[in-house]
């Protein structure tokens, strides 16, 4: 690990100081930053070395003093910076709201009291605050601690995440609970200003300003999502951190408005308008106040005694609330601070002093990249290509598209069910829509799959990105589902490519494609390296292709399965075992033709596929034969269970359900041995 030792941490104070925040009390709040032998560190004086280990509960924070805390959110910093630069994980998030996360452990009282973390990816210091420091050597690895809030473990995480813009429901439930039990906790959701622009969010801050729930909602703005942050609420945001801070002037104003006095007619009505427009113009949170919330803020994220004394105001105060806290994403580490893509959003290893990120040597470019440099070369010639991200224009590589082709490139902001039904609108007008989605947000849109865009039956290109394992993220981020809900969808096409010279065919398919809409899955990680052709053509609909012939056996499968497919016969070749290995890059419409000869050749047919079996291309074939016929009884199917498979690398979630070498090569024996004695 790299470390300073005791007498650099104390030595070096010199050198660089980012421009931070100045806080109310005209400090400035940027650590100091050393530069010292390339070293690039926050750390103060005699600042950064406490224990983490040492921490149990949170409940030691409150006879801290804030000299106290300083050093304590120097600590964990360094310790974050460390680690994360071996285990990877979501660091400028992290970092941005050390100060926050422990000013609200300090205010409240957890577990009675309920942190909510939308996304979840930012709950790494209530892990270490909670007990949970010395499992940060397995952070996001196989049984190893969760990247997110994971209820069995901690009684402190009282909701899980992943996807973005669950909070603030869940705090309503939460509240609702409370109050039909007649108990009394606080229920505190903290939400960034990114997926405050997902729809959810939006509907839960209708209900509860309606409500008047008591709900005391953290907004942590630090103008970033993954990329910057895009949309009118954006804007609002940024008029709010602009026009200074309210919550004291609050009851001073209320009480200069009251004192206007009270008239009759005309002039009472145009008095009101008066005060209406003095408050909107000197309330900076009046959008949230018209909502029903008590606005508090903004407030300096990284000041504590600004954010103490704003939660401890906003504490008296019932009904719902927001305190808007403003901080700066990746805070603390110059490599992160000074990033202007992605502040450090989520990393690999990386080396601290320089902060290069450690990539694997000569790999191939990753999977989205290969698709939406395809996507691009065909918008070069044809107008009618349209690109639409819900917040993923970095992780889905469409940052070139964007810098050639601003104006055909939409980034709607967290918000998957708009993107679709706006591809769909798209459609209608004859724009081609490449709407690019991760496969675990796509299950936000299933209505506007089935309702918008199948039912009309809409040239809609959906790029179906991180299809399959995900590795790290876990059980929220798998892209396991998409098969089994889209196939169910009439009038969708389903393809996955075995490598990246089919991937552009398959984009060309898809884009010459007139009969509704399309899915093209591509897994997270990069490419084969294959040769790509110079031209691209279209794939007949629906054809499957013999990668390999073989006469005891078949296996169907397509995409991230096909290397293991061939492997395991080639393995089986050894002991005579001929196993034919057919591509089925068409996962909906099948090759009908292709299967009939299979069925009727009597041979036993295993699946595989890195997707859920219920509902999957398995069951698919399954009802392909039950409805022709044929012996359902020789096909085997192998892919994810039914369970939620959780975190660790993608090699060894896929050892986890049995998709290995060894585990197709036995499935296949098995069903050679069973097929035998079915025959004799
Ligand atoms: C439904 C959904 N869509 C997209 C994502 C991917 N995603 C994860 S974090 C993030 C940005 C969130 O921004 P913000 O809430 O402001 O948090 P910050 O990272 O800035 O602290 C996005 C788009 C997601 N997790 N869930
Ligand atoms: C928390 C979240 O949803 C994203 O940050 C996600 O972790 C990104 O995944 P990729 O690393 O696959 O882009
Ligand atoms: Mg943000």
């Amino acid at each position: 690990m790299q470390k300073l030792s005791e007498n650099e941490v104390g030595k070096i104070e010199t050198g660089y100081r980012p421009t931070g925040m100045i806080s109310s009390s005209g400090e400035r709040n940027a650590p100091i930053y050393t530069m010292l032998s390339g070293l690039i560190w926050p750390v103060t004086k005699g600042e950064g070395n406490m224990d983490l280990t040492a921490i149990k509960n949170p409940a030691f924070l409150k006879e801290m003093s804030n000299e106290e805390l300083k050093d304590l959110a120097a600590s964990i910093r360094k310790f974050l910076i460390e680690k994360l630069s071996i285990t990877g994980g979501h660091l400028g998030a992290n970092l941005g709201v050390v100060e926050l996360t422990l000013a609200l452990h300090k205010a409240y009282n957890s577990p009675q009291d309920k942190f909510i973390w939308d996304v979840g990816h930012q709950a790494y210091i209530h892990k270490i605050l909670t007990g949970r420091t010395a499992d940060f050597d397995t952070l996001r690895q196989y049984k190893g601690m969760c990247g997110f809030p994971k209820r069995i473990e901690s009684e402190h995480d009282v909701w899980e995440t992943g996807h973005s813009s669950t909070s603030l429901s869940a705090a309503m439930g939460m509240a609702v609970a409370r109050d039909m039990m007649n108990e009394s906790y606080e229920v505190v959701p903290v939400i960034g200003d990114g997926a405050l622009t997902g729809g959810m969010a939006l509907e839960a801050l209708n209900n509860i300003g309606d409500e008047k729930k008591n709900i005391t909602v953290i907004l942590n703005d630090n103008e970033m999502s993954i990329a910057n942050n895009v949309g009118a609420l954006h804007h609002v945001l940024g008029r709010m951190r602009s026009a200074g801070k309210y919550n004291r002037a609050k009851d001073e104003m209320e009480t200069l408005l009251k004192r206007i006095p009270a008239v009759g007619g005309k002039l009472a009505t145009a008095a009101e308008r008066m005060k209406d427009s003095m408050k909107y113009f000197m309330v900076p949170g009046m959008f949230f106040e018209e909502l029903g919330f008590t606005y508090f803020g903004p407030v300096d994220g990284h000041d504590l005694r600004d954010l103490e004394e704003t939660i401890n105001y906003a504490k008296k105060t019932n009904g719902p609330k927001i305190i808007h806290v403003v901080t700066q994403k990746g805070k603390g580490y110059q490599p992160a601070e000074l990033d202007t893509t992605d502040n450090w959003h989520g990393v690999g290893p990386y080396k601290i002093e320089s902060g290069e990120k450690i990539k694997s040597s000569g790999a191939a470019p990753a999977w989205s990249k290969i698709i939406s440099d395809a996507v691009l070369e065909k918008a070069r010639k044809d107008k009618r290509i349209a690109v639409i991200t819900p917040a993923m224009i970095l992780g889905s590589k469409l940052d070139n598209f964007k810098r050639e082709m601003p104006e055909r490139l939409f980034d709607v902001g967290i918000a998957e069910q708009h993107a679709t039904t706006m591809a769909a609108g798209m459609a209608t007008q004859g724009v081609k829509p490449f709407l690019a989605i991760y496969s675990t947000f796509l299950q936000r849109a299933y209505d506007q799959l089935l309702h918008d865009i199948a039912r009309q039956n809409l040239n809609v290109f959906v790029g179906i990105d991180r299809a399959g394992f995900v590795g790290a993220d876990g059980e929220t981020h798998q892209g396991v589902y998409d098969i089994s809900f889209l196939r169910a969808m009439p009038n969708f096409t389903i393809m996955m490519p075995k490598d990246e010279n089919e991937a552009q065919h398959m984009v060309h398919t898809a884009l010459s494609h007139e009969d509704g809409p399309i899915a093209l899955r591509y897994p997270r990680g990069n490419g084969l390296g294959v040769e790509m052709d110079e031209e691209t053509h279209s794939l007949p609909i629906g054809s499957w292709e013999v990668l390999q012939e073989g006469t005891d056996a078949v296996i169907l499968t397509f995409g991230t399965t096909i290397p293991l497919a061939q492997e395991a016969s080639a393995s089986l070749a050894e002991d005579n075992i001929s196993v034919r290995v057919v591509n089925a890059r068409f996962i909906k419409p099948m090759d009908v033709a292709m299967l009939h000869e299979i069925f009727a050749s009597g041979l036993p047919v295993l699946t595989i596929e890195e997707a859920v079996l219920k509902g999957g291309f398995g069951s698919g074939v399954m009802e392909f034969a039950e409805e022709n016929g044929y012996n359902t009884a020789s096909v085997r199917r192998m892919g994810v269970p039914d369970y939620f498979v959780e975190h660790g690398s993608v090699p060894e979630q896929m050892a986890e359900i049995g998709l290995t070498k060894e585990g197709v090569t036995d499935k296949v024996r098995q069903m050679i041995r069973l097929n035998e004695q079915q025959r004799a």
